[in-house]
Order: structure tokens, then sequence, then C-alpha cells
């Protein structure tokens, strides 16, 4: 696993415009290396950003979207086309724009979809998209795993010292009683995120800090999932000036 690094940016729409642009090149590298690219989306404010500057940057047709799989780190179990799911703010953001592949966009399914209203059954069925997709290690070796961080330090819908932090069998697990609504969700787990070869967390604002500087300065991802977060190859936290305003010494250029 690679040992965290820190960007600060001057605010919260330089850092989204600068991470959209680290996503395409991330992308046309990854395709111009093996012709696919392979990218683990996040909700959120920030990470609903990162797609809209990629969607109006000028370098986003220099992807082939039609090569790009997309997936979800975590989804809000909710009806299909609901507003509040990842995958709706993601569509208006960039993916209705750019001409992907349907079937290379991984959708974690709606409670109103082939499970009906069991997110179990949701997330046993991503796990077997991901094990489909990968080789006995049974996820994806993601070239970019995009995640918010809560301000208790959660990450996907993992969030401190619940079941999901706890798990050590499944890729992919049903959330109930999340403490940030809605409360029934899907989400990766840790051990899933640490397959990518890039993690980029990325946040803003002072309420975010704390948890900033508590996973850089090592806590256990039990009390913050937002530490266990590591990419094999980078792990970039992606920070505007008031989110990085606590970050330890070691990390400032
Ligand atoms: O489903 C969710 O609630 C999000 O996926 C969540 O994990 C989000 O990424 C963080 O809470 C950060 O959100 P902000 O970027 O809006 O602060």
């Amino acid at each position: 696993m690679s040992d965290p690094q820190v960007v600060v940016h001057r605010d919260g729409d330089l850092l989204a415009a600068a991470a959209a642009a680290r996503l395409v090149t991330r992308i046309v590298d990854a395709q111009a290396a093996r012709g696919v690219a392979s990218v683990v989306l996040t909700g959120g404010r920030t990470g609903t950003a990162v797609l809209e500057h990629v969607n109006r940057s000028a370098a986003r047709d220099a992807v082939d979207w039609s090569r790009v799989d997309l997936f979800w780190g975590d989804e809000r179990f909710l009806p299909s086309g609901h507003p509040d799911r990842n995958e709706t703010q993601a569509r208006a953001a960039l993916l209705d724009h750019v001409p992907l592949d349907p079937s290379r966009v991984h959708v974690m399914e709606p409670s109103d979809g082939a499970f009906g209203d069991d997110p179990e059954a949701a997330a046993a069925a991503y796990a077997e998209v991901l094990a489909s997709l990968a080789g006995p290690e049974g996820v994806p070796a993601f070239d970019v795993c995009m995640l918010g961080v809560g301000e208790e330090g959660h990450v996907a819908s993992v969030f401190p010292d619940s079941p999901a932090v706890h798990e050590k069998e499944r890729t992919v697990v049903a959330v109930r009683d999340c403490p940030k609504p809605p409360p029934t969700r899907v989400s990766l787990t840790l051990s899933s995120v640490r397959h990518a070869h890039e993690v980029w967390l990325m946040t803003t604002g002072e309420a975010k800090a704390g948890a900033v500087a508590t996973a850089l300065s090592g806590a256990d991802e039990v009390e913050l999932p937002a530490a266990g977060a590591l990419g094999r190859h980078r792990t970039l936290w992606l920070l505007d000036t008031a989110a990085s305003a606590k970050v330890p010494a070691s990390f400032r250029a």
C-alpha cells in the first residue's frame, strides 16, 4: 500500500477543476497502456463537482468513453432515478453527456430494482459483478477510486465502528441504520477500496479538517475509516485550504 500524499488547492472549485484534469489524464494514460480504464465514482458535493468539471472540460473528448468501466464506492438504497442516488447525480453531472457503453456502467441496484427492497441481495449482486470482472482476488484493480470524506471520517458508506468497517469477508456490504441519511445503503468495503491503484480522498471545508488530520496522523480505520482508504500505488488527499488547516507538518511542502 502507498503512503498518503497531500495536495492543497486554494478553494473547492479549483480542487474540483484540478481533480477533473487529473482524472481525464489518468483515464487517457490507462487507455493508452491497456485500452480500457476503470474508475470508482463517489457521491457527495466534491465528487459531483469533479464530474461537472470533466463535462465542461475541453479535454473531455480526449477520453474514449466507450472503453471506461464505471463503478460506485457506495450508493443510497433508493428507487431508480431518485435525486439523492449517487447514480442520478453522476448521470446529470457527466454520464448523460458522454458516449459511455451502458454495459460498462456498473450501477448498484436501486430499491425498486431486480432485488426489490433487499439491500443485502443488491450488495451480493454487486460483489458478483466485481468478481466477474476481476481475477482470483475478486475485485478489479481499479485505476482510480475517488472518495469523499465525512466529518467523522467515513468514506463510501463505511462509518466509524460500524458493521461495514469490521467486515472481513465480503467485498460489498449492505449498510443499515446509517448515521447519515438515507439510512440504507450499499457500499464497497475498505479492503475493496484497497484494490485500486490510486485512491483519491477529496474534501473541502473547515468541518473536515479534524478528520483529515486524524486520518493522516495514523488513526485506526475502525475509528476513522478514511485512514484505511489506501491505494496500491498512490493515496492522494486532495484538499482545499480550509480542510488542510490541521494537516500534520510532515505533510506540508
Ligand atoms: O452517500 C454519501 O453520503 C456520500 O457518498 C458520502 O460518502 C460523501 O462522499 C461524504 O459524506 C462527503 O460528502 P461531501 O463531499 O458532500 O462533503
